[in-house]
């Protein structure tokens, strides 16, 4: 079985292609970093190491990589010839893989009418739907009816800290122990192939992906925005500072409010996936980069997003939402000269102030959640955080 990856970094390496070698897929990886792809195939492995007490190194075999500009022509034939095909490029480079996809999907169909699914796991609501919508982009309506009989876009849900360092014979993935890879079955066309080990197959994903967005990851962004204020450098360190825990933990809980009302989600359940959730952040084991945790603050901020979705949603309803405006507000002073949207992010607040910049990027209108917004970033502005 074979199976291509579009990805070869944190996530790929480690979590995806990881679970996808386990379930005895080879596992060829397209990516656009060179020296990533000449270091997979000079050993035809990689290295995964588990952030736990024993840190337990795992050498990933039977792996390739391929230039997905430079060597279209055989990530084309490789898409002819694959059995699955799975991202994790991050979601805005979706529509850069989107044209050599098209075109394998095309030639494959010339060739063979064998069922495929592609699966685009990234951190937002519906990815897949997301990288079959740019397909859609390209393809005529003729190609489009044939992809749609024989390609399946299922969305998925991944959860796991994954990270890299630099080791003698190139990047070592870490990983957390911890992992979740929810794949929605009903939206899947080929089911000839043996379940994914380790992942979960559902019929509705949203709780899921929801669940993950605005607990997980929100959580995690308001920790890396937090941290940013206090001049803390990774997310471990900030969440020994009690102020910085409290405000995270407040976000969450209003957050699952969100949670519990949409899906009638069980409210003891969610207090317990919360103090997981803080347990995993606070991993003694990890050192994650804030500048990690908080890239792409545009991303981020916007409508239906981590931060902004919960805090619209329980606003709408009259329920609390003061730490999720916190939590806005210290996004909107996240200031990294390293991020391009950080630094597209603080130009336009330069040039244009706050509340249009709340407009802009994450479209609330709402006087009175933008008031409380800007009522934080206001006394966060000098780098203190404050009691919500
Ligand atoms: N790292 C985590 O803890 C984690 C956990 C869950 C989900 N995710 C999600 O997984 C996705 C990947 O995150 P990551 O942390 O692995 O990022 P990463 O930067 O480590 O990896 C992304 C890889 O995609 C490659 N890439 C970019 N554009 C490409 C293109 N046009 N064609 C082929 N390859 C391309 C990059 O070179 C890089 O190797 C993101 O959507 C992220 O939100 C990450
Ligand atoms: O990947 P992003 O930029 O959407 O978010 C950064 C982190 O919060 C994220 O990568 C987490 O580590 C991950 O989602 C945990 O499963």
């Amino acid at each position: 079985m074979k199976a291509l990856h579009f990805g070869a970094g944190n996530i790929g390496k480690g979590f995806i292609g990881n679970l996808l070698r386990k379930t005895g897929y080879e596992v060829c990886f397209v990516d656009v970093n060179q020296e990533m792809i000449d270091r997979i195939n000079r050993r035809n492995s990689y290295s995964v190491e588990l952030l736990d007490e024993n840190h337990t190194v795992e050498t990933i075999f039977s792996v390739s990589a391929l230039n997905s500009i430079i060597q279209e022509k055989r990530v084309i034939e490789a898409i002819v010839s694959a059995d699955i095909i799975t991202t994790s490029v991050g979601v805005a480079n979706l529509s850069k893989i989107s044209k050599v996809l098209a075109k394998g999907l095309l030639e494959r169909i010339a060739q063979n009418e064998k069922k495929i699914d592609v699966i685009a796991n990234e951190n937002a609501i519906n990815a897949s739907s997301t990288l079959k919508k740019e397909v859609e982009k390209i393809v005529s309506s003729k190609e489009l009816a044939q992809i749609n009989s024989l390609v399946g876009f299922p969305n998925s849900a991944i959860d796991r800290l994954a990270l890299s360092k630099k080791g003698t014979e190139g990047d070592i993935a870490l990983v957390e122990p911890f992992f979740e890879w929810v794949i929605n079955k009903s939206e899947m066309v080929n089911f000839d192939l043996p379940l994914i080990s380790g992942a979960t197959y559902v019929e509705d994903l949203r709780p899921y992906i929801e669940r993950k967005l605005y607990i997980v990851n929100m959580g995690h962004a308001t920790t890396a925005y937090l941290a940013f204020l206090l001049g803390e450098p990774t997310i471990q360190k900030a969440l020994r500072n009690q102020n910085v825990e409290r405000i995270v933990r407040s976000a969450m809980v209003e957050a699952s409010q969100y949670i519990i009302r949409t899906y009638r989600s069980d409210s003891e359940k969610m207090t317990e996936f919360i103090e997981k959730t803080l347990k995993r952040f606070k991993n003694s084991n990890i050192s994650d980069d804030i500048l990690r945790v908080g890239r792409s603050p545009i991303r981020k901020l916007s409508y239906e997003e981590r931060l902004v979705k919960p805090a619209r949603e329980l606003f709408k309803l009259g329920l609390p939402v003061e730490n999720l405006a916190a939590s806005i507000a210290a996004g909107y002073l996240f200031d990294s000269p390293e991020d391009e949207e950080s630094i597209t992010l603080q130009g336009y607040i330069r040039s244009n102030g706050i509340d249009k910049a709340i407009s802009h990027f994450s479209s609330i209108e709402n006087v009175k959640l933008k008031v409380m917004i800007k009522k934080y970033y206001d006394k966060m502005k000098n780098g203190h955080i404050v009691n919500c």
